[in-house]
């Protein structure tokens, strides 16, 4: 899809990027957003997706603030949250957490939510939250060890990465794949392309 418009992209995550690139679609910047991600007491896993991508999609939005150059440009933004029932994984730190994580998921199912936020020039908020649902097989110690030695839990959700070694452990995938992997591809097409979303709010011109 080649798009006619400027694409902020709101993340750090080289998945997007990959993601975005394989839809044929090229940022015109990128834009980490540091925001705190820690959820809220008894939030739910979707509501927390949905949230964090809203605040990143609003962190950039205020700044570029008052910068002409990035006048009636996109911005995009996305969260995943991995979650067994409501209980969230987030990104484990250390490999003893990532170790936790995995033994949790290990033999049952999980969902990943992500939400994906899209600020339009007019500054209107399009938005959709996703939902995979994961199953793993039953994990030995020896796979979880070595799992944790190949590095590749670092910095995702729930400790793993279903587009390397992780997708292995999984034994049954209902939903978007694309999805597990950090930005759902079809729904953020249709975002873009402007059908299908919920509008939420807008907020005023940058
Ligand atoms: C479950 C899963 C997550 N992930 C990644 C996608 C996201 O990069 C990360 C979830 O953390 P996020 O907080 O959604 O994203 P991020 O901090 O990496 O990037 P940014 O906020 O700047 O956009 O986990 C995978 O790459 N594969 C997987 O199978």
């Amino acid at each position: 899809m080649a798009l006619k418009y400027k694409l902020i992209l709101a993340s750090g995550s080289p998945r997007r990027v990959d993601l975005l690139n394989q839809a044929g679609i090229e940022p015109s910047r990128l834009m980490p957003m540091d925001i705190d991600e820690a959820p809220k007491k008894s939030e739910h896993p979707r509501s927390l997706a949905r949230r964090l991508s809203t605040e990143k999609a609003e962190a950039a939005l205020a700044a570029i603030k008052g910068d002409m150059t990035w006048k009636g440009s996109y911005i995009l933004a996305a969260d995943t949250v991995v979650a067994v029932g409501r209980r969230i994984l987030g990104k484990a730190e250390f490999a003893d957490e990532a170790s936790a994580s995995l033994y949790l998921l290990s033999g049952r199912s999980h969902w990943v939510y992500t939400g994906v936020c899209l600020i339009t020039p007019d500054r209107k908020v399009r938005q959709k939250i996703v939902e995979t649902k994961v199953r793993f097989k039953r994990l030995s110690g020896f796979e979880i060890e070595n799992y944790l030695a190949s590095g590749q839990w670092r910095g995702k959700a729930g400790a793993y990465g279903i587009q390397g070694l992780a997708g292995t452990f999984v034994q049954k995938m209902v939903g978007s794949y694309t999805n597990v992997v950090g930005l759902p591809l079809y729904e953020t097409i249709l975002l873009l392309t402007g059908e299908g979303f919920d509008v939420h709010s807008r907020w005023p011109e940058a």
